[in-house]
């Protein structure tokens, strides 16, 4: 693909739109023809990500504490029990022992949220009760999101009143591989409208998209429905979140963000489970956005074993030499 992505001077020619948070807008087509995505570009500027020392050593423990505030820590698996899920819950108030706790000079650390299936939110609500931590349910017929339509919305319904305050809704695919975006924005709007007054993310499934400039339309379009995160995968299909798909999506929000004044949340899932990946996307989002979006109502990790390898890197950290001053790092 050799187009180009929109430029600031694209962006500056469309009318500002001020509206307030989580309140779809009107389906704006000339918007959405607009979107380019130049595939090779963005390749080659994600490629350069992860060897980039853009966080100095001495700050790393900083930015992995950074990383378990955001993560929802996630079981979805077909063999989940209420066992496994409050084994999870109990993870997601400590995430670390008190022990590396108060080595890192840190109290109240937790995730940002537990995510499970609906059939396991009441387990995880009243075993995170008093805890301030969400649940978010996987709703709408997750992964493939083909059950029938009038059963996707009922699930949200049935989430919602068991006590997530986040659904995470996954869209139909088809609808973007055959360019049906009035069918996007409609389904969308219909699950965000379902969803209350629980915050809502829409699961991409970039990895069945096709094309970035896909991934790029479809992230236009949910924000448009409404959404306040846009996510891209389920981490059930073959392709999870990449750097190149992180890189679109996140250019979709600010572009979103300079027309709208509207901020809509990113959370990349799927197979990430290293603690040097986290700082990579960490480090993207601060580059591309900003610190705002270092903050768990901005940013998310969709992870079930990243927590895992941060606490291992973290106990080396406090073992090892490192700055004093690194608390003060992300302030
Ligand atoms: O939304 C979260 C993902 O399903 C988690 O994927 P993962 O098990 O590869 O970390």
């Amino acid at each position: 693909m050799h187009t180009q992505t929109p430029t600031k001077s694209d962006t500056a020619q469309l009318p500002q739109l001020h509206l307030p948070r989580n309140d779809g807008m009107e389906l704006d087509m000339d918007w959405v023809a607009r979107v380019q995505a130049n595939t090779s570009a963005i390749e080659r500027r994600a490629a350069t990500l992860p060897g980039r020392r853009s966080v100095k050593k001495q700050f790393q423990a900083a930015w992995l504490c950074k990383a378990i505030s955001c993560i929802d820590l996630t079981t979805l698996a077909g063999d989940d029990t209420a066992a496994r899920v409050q084994r999870l819950c109990a993870k997601a108030r400590q995430p670390v022992s008190p022990e590396l706790l108060d080595a890192l000079g840190m109290t109240g650390l937790t995730v940002g949220a537990v995510c499970v299936y609906h059939d396991m939110v009441e387990t995880a609500v009243a075993a995170l009760d008093g805890s301030g931590i969400p649940v978010a349910a996987v709703s709408t017929g997750f992964p493939a999101g083909l059950s029938p339509f009038h059963l996707r919305v009922q699930e949200i319904k049935e989430s919602v009143a068991a006590g997530a305050k986040e659904i995470d809704i996954v869209i139909s695919r088809r609808h973007v591989l055959s360019g049906n975006w009035q069918a996007l924005y409609d389904e969308m709007r219909a699950f965000r409208e379902a969803c209350g007054e629980a915050h809502v993310k829409a699961i991409l499934a970039t990895g069945e998209l096709g094309t970035l400039r896909n991934v790029a339309r479809a992230s236009l379009i949910c924000m448009m429905a409404g959404a306040d995160f846009i996510k891209t995968s389920t981490g059930k299909e073959s392709v999870n979140a990449t750097l190149p798909v992180t890189l679109t999506m996140i250019r979709a929000i600010r572009d979103f963000e300079a027309r709208t004044g509207i901020k809509v949340g990113y959370k990349p899932a799927g197979g990430i489970s290293k603690a040097k990946d986290a700082i990579t996307y960490l480090a993207m989002m601060k580059d591309e956005l900003g610190d705002r979006w270092l903050q768990p109502d901005l940013f998310r990790f969709g992870a079930s074993s990243l927590l895992g390898d941060i606490e291992r890197q973290l106990e080396h950290h406090v073992t090892g030499a490192y700055s004093a001053g690194w608390r003060h790092a992300l302030a």
